[in-house]
This record gives C-alpha cells, sequence and structure tokens, in this order.
C-alpha cells in the first residue's frame, strides 16, 4: 500500500532533484503547442530540445534523461522518426511519455499508435476518451472500439477511464495519467486522484501536452507513477494559483508559466490528492 506521506516525499525528492540537475527531456510534439511545451519544460527547472527527424529523434532518445512523444499533428516523416525513436528508448530501457492526441483519426496516427503498443511507454498521459480509445486500439480491459474521440478534446469523464488507465499501466508496468476537473494516476494497482487547477486550462491550447512534457522532465530523475503524480500535481497548483491572478485565458497562460516556475517541492507535495487502491 502506498502512503500518502511516502508518495509526497518521493515527489520532493522529484522536484529537487530536477531543480538541482536540470534533465534534458527532449520531444517530438505537435506544431500547435511546441512552445508552450519547451517553456513549461523550462519553467520547473527541465532542459528541452524538439526535434522532427529520424536519426534525431534516435540520438534524443539515447541522450535524453527522458523522451516525450505526441502525435498531435503528423506529417509523413513521423512514419520513420516515432518507431525508430520509440525502439530507442524501449531498447535502451530509457523513460518515455506518450501522449495519444486524437487516437482514432487518420491511418498514420492509427498505425503508430498501434506500434507503440509493444514499446511500453512508461507514462501515458491523455484525456479520458484518448485513454479509453488507446486501451481500445490495444485491445486491452476498459477500452472501446467505437472511440468518442472526435478531435483533441475529451467527451468522457475521466472516472470513465479508470479501467482503461489500470489495464494500460499494467500493460506497460508504467503509468498512466488521464487528464480533466480532478486528474487519475495510476501505476495499476494504486489510484491517486489530484485535485486543483482551473477551468482557463481548457480556454488554452497545450496544457495537456506541456503537462506531458513537465513529466518527461520528472520520469528523468524519478518512477514513471512518481513523475506522473508530480507533474500534475505542479499542473493543478500552478493552475489554481494562475486563475486567481488573470481574468481571461491569454492572462492565465502567462500567469500560469510564472506559478510553474514559482512552486516549491513542498508547494507540489502539498497539493491535495487521494490515493486509493485497485
Ligand atoms: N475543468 C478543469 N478544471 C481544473 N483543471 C483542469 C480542467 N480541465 C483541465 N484541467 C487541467 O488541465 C491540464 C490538462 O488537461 P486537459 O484535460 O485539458 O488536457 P488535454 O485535453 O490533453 O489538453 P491539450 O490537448 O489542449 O494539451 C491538467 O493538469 C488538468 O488537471
Ligand atoms: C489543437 C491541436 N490540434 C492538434 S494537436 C493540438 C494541441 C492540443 O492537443
Ligand atoms: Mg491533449
Amino acid at each position: 500500500m502506498r502512503t500518502k506521506a511516502d508518495i509526497q516525499k518521493q515527489i520532493i525528492q522529484a522536484v529537487d532533484e530536477v531543480k538541482k540537475t536540470n534533465p534534458m527531456a527532449g520531444s517530438i510534439t505537435n506544431s500547435v503547442t511546441i512552445n508552450f511545451v519547451a517553456n513549461a519544460q523550462l519553467a520547473v527547472g527541465g532542459s528541452a530540445a524538439m526535434v522532427y527527424l529520424p536519426d534525431e529523434g534516435e540520438f534524443l532518445a539515447k541522450a535524453g534523461g527522458a523522451t516525450y512523444i505526441n502525435v498531435g499533428t503528423l506529417t509523413p516523416i513521423y512514419g520513420q522518426t516515432l518507431p525508430l525513436t520509440a525502439k530507442t528508448l524501449y531498447e535502451n530501457g530509457k523513460p518515455w511519455v506518450l501522449d495519444p492526441v486524437a487516437v482514432g483519426i487518420g491511418s498514420l496516427r492509427t498505425e503508430l499508435l498501434r506500434q507503440f503498443k509493444a514499446y511500453k511507454p512508461s507514462v501515458i498521459r491523455g484525456n479520458a476518451s484518448e485513454i479509453i480509445a488507446l486501451a481500445g486500439l490495444w485491445g486491452l480491459d476498459g477500452g472501446t472500439k467505437a472511440s468518442n474521440v472526435r478531435g483533441v478534446d475529451s467527451t468522457d469523464s475521466v472516472i470513465a477511464a479508470k479501467n482503461a488507465a489500470v489495464a494500460l499501466a499494467r500493460w506497460t508496468g508504467g503509468a498512466v495519467a488521464v487528464s480533466g476537473k480532478t486528474d487519475l494516476i495510476t501505476d495499476g494497482f494504486a489510484v491517486v486522484f489530484s485535485h486543483g487547477g482551473s477551468h482557463f486550462m481548457e480556454k488554452i491550447t497545450g496544457a495537456g501536452c506541456s503537462l506531458g512534457g513537465v513529466v518527461g522532465v520528472y520520469a528523468a530523475v524519478t518512477s514513471p507513477f512518481i513523475a506522473a503524480v508530480t507533474g500534475t500535481a505542479v499542473y493543478n497548483l500552478a493552475g489554481k494559483r494562475a486563475e486567481s491572478k488573470t481574468d481571461g485565458p491569454a492572462g492565465f497562460q502567462l500567469e500560469f508559466l510564472n506559478e510553474l516556475y514559482k512552486a516549491t517541492a513542498a508547494d507540489i507535495a502539498g497539493n491535495p490528492f487521494d490515493v486509493e487502491e485497485v
């Protein structure tokens, strides 16, 4: 049984380690939010590098502490870059975070996400609809073949994705983070519910993408589960604090980056969460 105190201790260690060592988490991510992902990674104390080409993905997979792969806006070259990078990560035992944005749309996206099953992403991070659809694509419990994904935004509740999240985490041996009003994070045995955030996070693009990049930064220094819990906690904390300082999405995005930067290890560990066993 994981206790709250034990999880909080590991959050503090992870946050301090990132601030001390500035780990590099490379990304292959979408063109909509690429800048916000890099800025969020820097704000929490990590280092960012974004690439598109196959040999460069392979290089970053080996050189980085962890890697973030987001399939939001694919181009044909990704048909080479993503399998090579994911295979390199898997074969070198390197942590990596997958954001299966808009799973279900298009043949290349479907084929790439199908292939990733064998390369066992350390953390799968998505909204509820994406997590349910990925479990369906991989033939796991809790998934549905007829996906509710209609684009990049969720149409399902976080709790509806619990079984899919648990099944995915048991398959990979890593962790799954489902984002929404309350976030759910699981390693297939413990489930954390992380509270906070802001309604403005639905009014800016890339809150989820950048969360994936930040989880990648933490995954360079801690376990997939603690990385996902820590990234989610700092997001919920910074989102809540930023909302109180602004009255619209543009100001929110600016304040949010400042609050990511200002959050201390103790603040992040103190962000409200519940833990249960499954
Ligand atoms: N209504 C809400 N209230 C509080 N926090 C929220 C809300 N919606 C999202 N969040 C927070 O926003 C972050 C990103 O989650 P979200 O579900 O918006 O990701 P996403 O849909 O994948 O985003 P994107 O694809 O635009 O990057 C998480 O930290 C989550 O807790
Ligand atoms: C809006 C959008 N479209 C493709 S990726 C992306 C960023 C949020 O997922
Ligand atoms: Mg998303």
